[in-house]
């Protein structure tokens, strides 16, 4: 079984719009509305692909009735914590090459005394898990030490944790030794400080990340595809999506892929970028399902260090969020 956490869930409002012009009013051409949050959207990829997982959701105020009403629609197995903060919205605007533009609220502040029966709901239903995914922000209030506090309560319960998060909680996690991070091409340059303009880079800077802690490190990069980075192997992987909809969900449905076939190496690997391809080619943060998945459009290999990326990343990133790598 595979558990997440999701500390900062959202309604995900998903605008088809034709083009993103800024001080205009734009008619939308459709609208749709997805339970979302990071840990979420691995338990809507597993669940959709009858793989056992139990969400870990706070939510509260009407948002937060109507996120739980539609993962009950869905048939998520799921602990809901009420919380008195309002669960976030987020919004995206998606445009018919593609291009999406995401907005995504801060979330309500979640006390300590919620944090903390949270955090018992958690460790109530890790005993049958062998994987914990901790992913997406955190709200206000919440310590950034929170996931690497998680890592540090499993490691010798021999369940393994996923962290998918970014500035100082991604920081902190890896000083306490998760089984696996998933940064995007952003959180990785932000983590490390590195500039990333080819694969060899990303390489790299994945290595960085494993020396900071974490085991393996599966960097997600967009249209790019992915590296794996593992203690004793690299590698490299694509999946063309001919009709790219919406790349909001991608890197989870990504994540949950590579969790449900094992966590290791290139079938892992090939799962995970064929899960993700198949989010990009729908709409919305809508979850693929076994229809939707192609194994067969998914190339992988020993990584080409000298392929430039599509869109390189040259952050300034502020230092706090690399003081621990
Ligand atoms: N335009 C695209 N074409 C093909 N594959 C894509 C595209 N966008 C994303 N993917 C696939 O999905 C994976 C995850 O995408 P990305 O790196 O954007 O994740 P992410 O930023 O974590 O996404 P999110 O946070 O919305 O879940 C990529 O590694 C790639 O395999
Ligand atoms: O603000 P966070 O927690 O970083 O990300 C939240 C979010 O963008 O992540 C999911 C896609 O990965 C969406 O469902 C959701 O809106």
């Amino acid at each position: 079984m595979i558990l997440t956490l999701t500390l900062n869930p959202s309604l995900d409002r998903t605008i088809e719009i034709a083009s993103l012009g800024r001080g205009a009013v734009i008619r939308a051409a459709a609208a749709r509305l997805d339970p979302g949050g990071k840990g979420v959207n691995v338990s809507r990829a597993l669940l959709a692909n009858r793989i056992a997982s139990r969400a870990v959701v706070p939510f509260g105020g009407d948002e937060g009735r109507h996120l739980v009403h539609l993962l009950f629609l869905e048939g998520l197995d799921m602990v809901t914590v009420p919380v008195t903060g309002a669960t976030r919205s987020n919004v995206t605007l998606a445009e018919p090459d593609g291009t999406v533009t995401k907005i995504n609220e801060p979330g309500t502040a979640l006390l300590p005394a919620e944090l903390d029966t949270v955090a018992v709901a958690v460790l109530a239903a890790a005993h049958s898990a062998d994987w914990v995914v901790a992913s997406g922000s955190l709200p206000p209030g919440v310590p950034a030490d929170v996931y690497a506090r998680l890592c540090r309560r499993f490691a010798g319960a021999g369940i393994n944790v996923a962290v998918d998060t970014s500035g100082p909680a991604l920081s902190y996690a890896l000083a306490a030794g998760p089984a696996l991070v998933k940064p995007n091409q952003d959180e990785l340059a932000a983590a490390t400080g590195m500039p990333l303009g080819c694969v060899g880079d990303v390489v790299e800077a994945a290595k960085k990340l494993r020396a900071a802690g974490a085991r393996a490190v599966l960097a997600s990069l967009g249209a790019d595809g992915a590296v794996l980075v593992e203690q004793d192997s690299v590698w490299y992987g694509e999946a063309t999506v001919t009709e790219p909809r919406s790349s909001v969900g991608a890197g989870d449905a990504m994540l949950a892929g590579f969790l449900a076939a094992g966590a290791r190496g290139v079938p892992a690997l090939l799962e995970a970028l064929a899960w993700g391809a198949a989010a990009v080619s729908l709409t919305g943060s809508r979850m693929p399902g076994p229809a939707h998945i192609r194994r067969e459009g998914v190339t992988i290999g020993p990584p080409d260090l000298a392929r430039r990326l599509r869109a390189p990343t040259d952050p300034p990133p502020p230092p706090s969020h690399s003081d621990l790598v």
